[in-house]
């Protein structure tokens, strides 16, 4: 029986993606482990991103059909064509409600992790508190995630605002949704709300998904923008007003976001000028991580300037036996990368050990088309290249009429193969290989020697390999070397099949 005043090997905060895979590593190799968790296991991935983000689109998909491409609101038959919201809802409950027992205290607890609920503060070395409860350790991990950045904007904090926490609350598809940010949140939830008959309006202070190749940026714009989303980009956002924040006797006004007469409220004015009506605002304008009130200060643990907890390849923080991973580090903010690099943590931490994590990291944009990319995307300096295929010439692409994308790879001077994009349908399926290719420095030409099915969207990959392959066959010295080659088994030939006509005579002589 565990007392408060044992010892415990390691102690995760956070039961999102990175405390939970942190926390089965450690007790499966054998330690004690105690879980904190102030709210929900699963954390933001199962409850509030991916899987609810990955069944809308896959709804809002559904919704436009063989129509793709035409949002319904837009459609010209006059219908509304605007879905129905609540089987959509149903749709995200269901997949949560699946997927959630593999994140469950339960699914801990069968593996031997000890799962706290409450908030939990770093009290001193070796101490901490659950809401005021003292708990002793060896070694920690800091787990806690992030929370969606609210930019300073006037007037933003008195509309009706949601963010990719509170989005999947709202029980009515918005009429007039206006987006704020363009990133990965962003496209992928303006993607899916105007598909399914909302009016999407994107305000971006850069482009769209800045960490990306222009190139695909460019495909998903257009796509977006077939689906009906008006897309700003490069654009302040420079007040919001609200009927709500003009007449304060109409209390449910801004909440609501619509007027009695189901007009929007909200008006959000850029620094042109221009003013767009919004009953709901959708902040996607980036994350920071979640520090505030653990007490780091307390055990040594140092920040960055934006208040990321500082980690080094081993994913040890500043003091020595504090470890952390997931969203609350600098790295990107992914739940495969959650997951991989809380697993190094934990090891390390029970094993003693100092393992670094790979820093090959994949990441997909669930747009339509998708957008997969690893490792360096544009060539760095005159000694890389580029291979590029069109997926207007591959064979699958042409015949699925799906021809808005390409597969782009990134080689150093002797062709191994750095990385790349993919923009296609399915992109991310092929990334799996890219990644291997890059985590294991293959050349291009490892690649080529590999037999690919066809017709598939991969075969773009296999393409923009022997493109490049086959580059090497230009250089004068291969060249030549190449044509002796051709050269002397012509000779060979022509000499062997003079010899053998040769003896056919003798033959026939000897008959
Ligand atoms: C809309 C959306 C879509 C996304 N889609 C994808 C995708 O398709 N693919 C992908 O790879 N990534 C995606 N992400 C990112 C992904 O969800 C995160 O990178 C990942 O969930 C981070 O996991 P984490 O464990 O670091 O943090 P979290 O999942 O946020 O977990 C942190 C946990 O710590 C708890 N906590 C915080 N403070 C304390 C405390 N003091 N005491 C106790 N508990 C505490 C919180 O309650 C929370 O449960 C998406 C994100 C969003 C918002
Ligand atoms: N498919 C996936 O893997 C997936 C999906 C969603 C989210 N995520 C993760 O979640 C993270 C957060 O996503 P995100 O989209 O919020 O952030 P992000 O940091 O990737 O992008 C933020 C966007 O908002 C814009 N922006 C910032 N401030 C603004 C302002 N005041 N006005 C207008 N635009 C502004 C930026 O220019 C940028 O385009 C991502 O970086 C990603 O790692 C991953």
């Amino acid at each position: 029986m565990e007392t408060s005043n044992d010892v415990i090997d390691l102690l995760v905060v956070g039961g999102g993606t990175a405390g939970i895979v942190g926390a089965k590593t450690a007790s499966r190799l054998g330690a004690r482990v105690v879980l904190v968790e102030r709210a929900r296991t699963g954390g933001d991935c199962l409850w509030t991103g991916c899987v609810p983000s990955k069944t809308l689109l896959s709804a809002a998909a559904a919704a436009v059909g063989p129509r793709a491409g035409v949002n319904p609101a837009l459609a010209p038959d006059g219908a509304t064509g605007r879905m129905d919201f609540s089987a959509v809802r149903a749709r995200i409950a269901a997949a949560i409600t699946t997927i959630e027992p593999d994140d469950s205290p339960a699914s801990l607890k069968a593996v031997g992790v000890t799962v706290r609920h409450g908030a939990a503060r770093f009290t001193g070395p070796g101490r901490a508190e659950i809401d005021g409860e003292e708990i002793r350790f060896h070694q920690a991990l800091v787990a806690t995630g992030s929370d969606p950045v609210l930019p300073p904007i006037p007037g933003l904090d008195r509309a009706h605002v949601v963010t990719s926490e509170t989005v999947w609350d709202l029980e009515e598809l918005p009429q007039h949704l206006v987006i704020i940010g363009g990133g990965p949140i962003a496209c992928e939830l303006g993607q899916a709300f105007a598909r399914l008959g909302a009016r999407v309006v994107m305000l971006v202070r850069s482009r769209i998904l800045p960490k990306e190749d222009p190139d695909a940026a460019a495909i998903i714009r257009s796509s977006l923008t077939q689906d009906g989303v008006h897309i700003i980009e490069d654009i302040a956002v420079e007040d919001v007003t609200s009927a709500a924040s003009q007449d304060s006797s109409d209390a449910t006004a801004g909440t609501a976001g619509r007027d009695g007469r189901g007009e929007a409220v909200n008006l959000v004015r850029t620094g042109d000028g221009r003013s767009f009506p919004a009953d709901t605002i959708l902040v996607a304008a980036g994350r920071r991580a979640r520090t505030k009130g653990l007490g780091l200060e307390l055990v040594g643990v140092d920040l960055d300037e934006k208040g990321h907890v500082l980690v080094d390849a081993a994913m040890r923080t500043s003091s020595p036996t504090i470890w952390a991973a997931g969203d609350v580090t600098p790295n990107p903010d992914f739940t495969h990368l959650a997951g991989v690099y809380a697993s190094t943590a934990a090891s390390n931490a029970v094993l003693g050990v100092r393992r670094a994590v790979s820093r090959t990291v994949p990441r997909v944009t669930y747009t339509s088309p998708e957008v997969a990319a690893v490792g360096i995307t544009s060539p760095e300096g005159a000694n890389q290249r580029v291979s590029t295929i069109e997926h207007a010439d591959a064979d699958r692409a042409i015949t699925e009429n799906q021809v808005a994308g390409f597969t782009r790879l990134v080689m150093d001077r002797r062709g191994r193969i750095l990385g790349g994009t993919i923009v296609g349908p399915r992109a991310g399926e092929t990334l799996g290989e890219l990644t291997l290719a890059v985590h294991q420095k293959l050349s291009t030409r490892d690649l080529a020697g590999v037999t690919h099915p066809y017709p598939t969207y991969n075969d773009g990959l296999w393409n923009a390999a022997i493109a490049d392959a086959r580059t090497a066959l230009e250089i004068p010295l291969v060249r030549a070397a190449m044509s002796a080659l051709v050269y002397f088994t012509r000779w060979r030939l022509t000499h062997k099949s003079t010899h053998h006509s040769g003896e056919a005579s003798d033959t026939k002589q000897l008959e």
